[in-house]
This record gives structure tokens, sequence and C-alpha cells, in this order.
């Protein structure tokens, strides 16, 4: 019978996941004694169902004039009512039993179809239950199978019924001309069809608005929370400041960069001095509070194109692109100086003040090291040499009186 549509639309609204929920609900609302039977039928299913229930009670009622008027035998009545009436729910039944249901539904729309054809050609071609047969069959082959492939398979199943029985000669003589009210009956299921149909897609577009705004605020809530997961995924929590990881990703790019451009990059590591002592003697908190207060103080030293890491535990990181090896070691002093010279009052109001000192170690690309790695080191040996030297003080990293660096 051809392709299954993947992408058909449903004039009676919803999708597939959508439909079962709200069935189950009214099921459970309606309290049925078995609550699969409505919950099985598919959303297709159940608009065609729909449809075709819709539309063959609406073109019962001009057909039935038509045979009035042509004064019809009792068997062409009761081939009407089990057209138009009865076919319907036994097509509905069989699609919903169907294991592949989409599959079974498929030639119900061509038996539409022929059968429309059959009718039309039975009654001699009378022109407005032909058009209307037409094109009520149109509408509904449209909307499941789209127009490219709907209008030809459409127009394929009526001939076919009715060459059927135009050729086996069970049918009135050819005749165009309609009665008064089954052209106005023809008219008025004709203008009703395309009104319910239109309805249901206008409520269909605006769920599927509603639920479009719905996706666009979630794909904003994803897109924010991926943006906050990626921030934290390179901070510190404790201070807020970028984490070692962080270092490793951009260290290196921004050594190229500035080889490139024939620029420097100074690296300044900062240590708190005795800090094991803070946090023995006023505890892990106060020890937590002054390496808050120190990463405050770093961001507000540093240039918009600088970087501050937490390095370690009590070891900050300073990235300075674009500065003189003398301009760093100014800048680390600077910073040094201003942190030993404000006491910090980090806990209780009659524990004294605390004063707390750093050391720190400057180096520079490309004057001490080219690579990262290396660079670091020689920063790391500054320090060093600044601890050895006893502590509170600034060391930039010098070839001869220490280890070399690369
Ligand atoms: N409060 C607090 N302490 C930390 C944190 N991370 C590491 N530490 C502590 O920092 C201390 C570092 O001690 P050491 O490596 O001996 O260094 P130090 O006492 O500063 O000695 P010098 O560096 O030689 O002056 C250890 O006691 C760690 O437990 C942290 O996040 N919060």
């Amino acid at each position: 019978m051809g392709e299954i549509p993947r992408t058909a639309t449903s004039a009676q609204g919803g999708t597939a996941p959508e439909f079962t929920a709200r069935t189950s609900r009214r099921v459970a609302r309606k309290g049925s004694k078995h609550p699969t039977d409505r919950a099985r039928a598919h959303w297709l299913v159940r608009m065609n169902y729909s449809n075709r229930f819709l539309v063959c009670a609406l073109l019962g009622l001009p057909l039935s004039a038509h045979l009035l008027d042509i004064g019809a035998p009792s068997w062409l009545w009761g081939l009407l009512i089990a057209q138009f009436y009865i076919y319907p729910h036994l097509l509905y039944w069989r699609a919903r039993l169907a294991r592949d249901q989409l599959r079974a539904e498929m030639p119900h729309l061509m038996m539409d179809c022929a059968a429309s054809g059959a009718w039309a050609a039975a009654l001699g071609f009378p022109t407005w239950l032909s058009f209307v047969l037409f094109a009520c069959n149109n509408i509904n082959f449209v909307a499941f199978y789209g127009g490219r492939t709907g209008v030809p398979r459409l127009v394929g199943a009526m001939g076919l019924g009715a060459a059927v029985v135009w050729f086996s000669g069970l049918h009135y003589p050819l005749n165009p001309d309609t009665g008064v009210a089954a052209t106005v009956l023809s008219m008025v299921a004709l203008t009703l069809y395309l009104v319910a149909f239109g309805h249901t897609g206008h409520q269909r577009a605006l769920a599927w608005r509603k639920s479009n705004l719905k996706l666009r605020e979630q794909y904003k809530k994803i897109n924010a929370l991926q943006a906050r997961l990626r921030e934290q995924a390179v901070r510190d929590p404790l201070t807020g400041l970028y984490n070692r990881r962080h270092l490793g990703e951009v260290l290196e790019p921004e050594l190229a960069r500035c080889r490139a451009a024939r620029s420097s990059l100074a690296v300044v590591l900062i240590d708190v001095d005795h800090f094991k002592c803070i946090n023995d003697t006023r505890g892990h908190a106060v020890g937590d509070l002054v390496l808050q207060s120190l990463a405050q103080l770093m961001q507000r030293h540093v240039r918009a194109q600088d970087m501050v890491f937490r390095y370690g535990g009590e070891e900050f990181l300073l990235l300075l692109p674009d500065i003189s090896l003398e301009t760093a070691a100014q800048r680390a002093e600077a910073l040094r100086t201003a942190f030993g010279q404000t006491p910090m009052r980090v806990s209780a109001k009659e524990a004294p003040p605390l004063t707390v000192t750093l050391s720190c170690g400057v180096a520079a690309f490309p004057l001490h090291a080219e690579q990262g790695e290396a660079l670091i080191s020689c920063a790391d040996q500054a320090l060093y040499a600044a601890k050895r030297q006893g502590r509170n003080r600034t060391q930039v990293w010098q070839p001869g009186a220490h280890a070399v660096c690369g």
C-alpha cells in the first residue's frame, strides 16, 4: 500500500504521547472497565475516524435527498445506511484491533475513495454530489498523505471505484443535475466539513504554538544551566577564582598568542605564609576567610586581561600577559604589601586582628622559559627561594640562583 506517512498531521490535534496521556486521564475519570480499549487507538487512526465519521454523517444527507428525488429502491437505501452510518465505525474497530494500526488504516482511506467514486458513478455522476464526494475525500487524503502523494492516490482510487461500477452497468444513466434539496445540502455539508476541519486545524496550531513556547523556555533554561555548569567546572568553589584545571586549558594557548605577538607573559605564584598555623590556632573556617579575602584582593589588583587561579590549597597563581618582568614583580610586590599591611578581623571580636603575609615568586616568558610547565616551575623555584629567605617577600627567578628551567 505504500509508505506510512511519518509526518502526517492530525486535524484533531495532539501527538501520540499526548494522546496516550490524555486518553489515560479520560479513561481514569470515566472509570472504564477496559481502560486499554480506547488507549489503544493511534492518534492518526482516531483523526481518520473523526474525519470519516463527520464527513459520512454530513454527506449522507444530500445523498438521501438525491435518493428521494430519483425514487431509489430500498436496497440502495440500505447501502447508503451501511456506507455512511455503519462503515466508519467498522473501519475504526478494525484499525484499532490491528497490530500495525497505521498500515491497517491505509487501505481504509483507499476504500473511502473507491466507495465515493462508486457512489458517484452509480448515481450517474450528479455534479454537486460528485463534487462534494471528491472534495471531502481530497481533504482527508491530503491531511493524511500530504498533497503530492495524496492527490494522485485519491484520483486513482476514486477512478477505480467509478470505473468498476460504470463498466459493470450497475448505475443510473448519466445525469449531472441534482434537485434543490440535494444541491443545498451538498453545499451545507461541504461548508460544515470545511469549518470543522479549519477549526481543528486552528486548535492544533494554537496547541503547537503553546508547546513551541514551552520548548523554547526549556531550551533557554537548559542553555543557562549548561553555562552555569561550564562556569562551575572551571571555578574553585571556595574563592570563585579559576581552578588549576582551567590553568591547564588556557596557559599554552596564551603562550602561543604571546609568541605570535612577540609579547611577554609573566607568572606570579603566591603562597600564604604559615597558613597551617592560622588553621591550627584560629580554626579552618578562619583559614577559609583568609583565602577568600586574598582572592578578592587579587581580583581587585588585576587588569581585565589578567587571570587569577587558585593553584593549590593556599597557593595562587597570576597570569599577566603583555607585561615586562619588572612590572610583574612590582605588581606582585604591591599585592604582597597591600595584603600584609591590612590586618583582618576574621574571627570573634575579642580575638586580635590577623596579619597575614605572602611570599611571591615571579617568572616570565620568554625570558625564563618557553613552555608553560617550565615557566610555572621557574615561578615555583622563585617562590621557594622567597620562603627560604625568610618569607614575606617577592622573588624573581634568577638563572644563576636557581635550577635551570628550560
Ligand atoms: N582553611 C583551609 N586550609 C587549607 C585549605 N587547603 C589547604 N589548607 C591547609 O593549608 C595548610 C598548608 O600548610 P603548609 O603546606 O605546611 O604551608 P604553610 O603552613 O603555609 O607553610 P609555608 O608555606 O612554608 O609558610 C595545610 O594545613 C592545609 O590543610 C583550604 O581550602 N582551607
